[in-house]
């Protein structure tokens, strides 16, 4: 990490800056889905992004661990710097990155293989643990830090599959973290959950900010007021406003966040 300087433009004079991204573009084919964005995500801090369906909110949040990469017409120009090392220099393996930054999807997803082994598989591939006692404590802890263990201390032998959408969506938070990342992406993670297993995830991702840097893009204006402390508002591919979650909630500076946080638009 490093401190950045004082980013006049965005109005956030910043603490630590976890990942430095100027002049991003994305194209997928000839749609320019991502116009000229610069951003500085904080550290240990929860920064939302919101904006109307097709804004590139989701675009914008996989050139942060190059998830665009697997998308055959995406291209990606401009500088992402993750602790001022950037993230698409030809030197960095995309696999590792993902390790470091993580990332949760809408839907959840876990694999086809025990609890246990949910959480286990990553830390194996990565070379995390010596042997099996060190990788035990690494899914406990995973568990405990998705904050699940309760629910599956008993069960860890049976498949992820057959728990319920907010406890899968608890696991996979749990198999993100137990590779130790950094940063923390968040795809809607509530939008398949009801609302008590979404104050559960609003809970965890509170917490977690406390070791890692989140990002999550919401539908929900009221998720984005509750977890964020840092809002990012997206427009037709452009990044129109961000600054601190309570002033663009309150007193935002552009017209078309006002027109989309009162409704208007979106
Ligand atoms: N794989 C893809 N191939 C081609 N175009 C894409 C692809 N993914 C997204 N797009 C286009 O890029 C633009 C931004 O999409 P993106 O999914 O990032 O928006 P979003 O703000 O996350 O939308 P939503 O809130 O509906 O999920 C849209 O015009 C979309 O149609």
């Amino acid at each position: 990490m490093y401190d950045a300087p004082h980013i006049t433009e965005n109005k956030v004079s910043s603490n630590d800056i976890k990942f430095d991204c100027n002049d991003c573009q994305v194209f997928y084919g000839d749609t320019h889905a991502i116009k000229d964005v610069s951003v500085a995500i904080e550290d240990k801090t929860v920064t939302a992004f919101i904006g109307p369906s097709g804004c590139g909110k989701s675009t914008f949040l996989r050139c942060l661990n190059r998830m665009n990469d697997t998308i055959g017409t995406a291209r990606v120009e401009g500088s992402f710097l993750l602790d001022g090392q950037d993230i698409y220099d030809k030197r960095i393996d995309p696999v590792q990155l993902r390790a470091k930054v993580g990332m949760v999807f809408q839907k959840p997803n876990p694999f086809p293989k025990s609890i246990y082994d949910n959480i286990a598989y990553g830390p194996r591939i990565h070379g995390l643990a010596r042997n099996k006692a060190e990788l035990d404590d690494i899914v406990e802890r995973a568990l405990h830090r998705g904050a699940i263990w309760d629910e599956v201390k008993d069960r860890l032998d049976e498949p992820g599959t057959g728990l319920s959408g907010g406890q899968q969506q608890r696991l996979c938070i749990a198999r993100a973290i137990a590779t130790e990342p950094e940063v923390l992406l968040m795809d809607e993670p509530c939008s398949a959950l009801d609302p008590i297993a979404t104050a559960l995830v609003e809970e965890l991702i509170d917490e977690l900010r406390q070791s890692y840097s989140v990002v999550i893009v919401t539908h929900s204006m009221q998720q984005a007021a509750r977890v964020s402390q840092k809002t990012a508002f997206f427009h037709l591919g452009n990044l129109v406003e961000y600054g601190d979650t309570s002033q663009i909630f309150t007193n935002p500076e552009d017209p078309r966040t006002e027109s989309y946080i009162t409704g208007r638009i979106g």
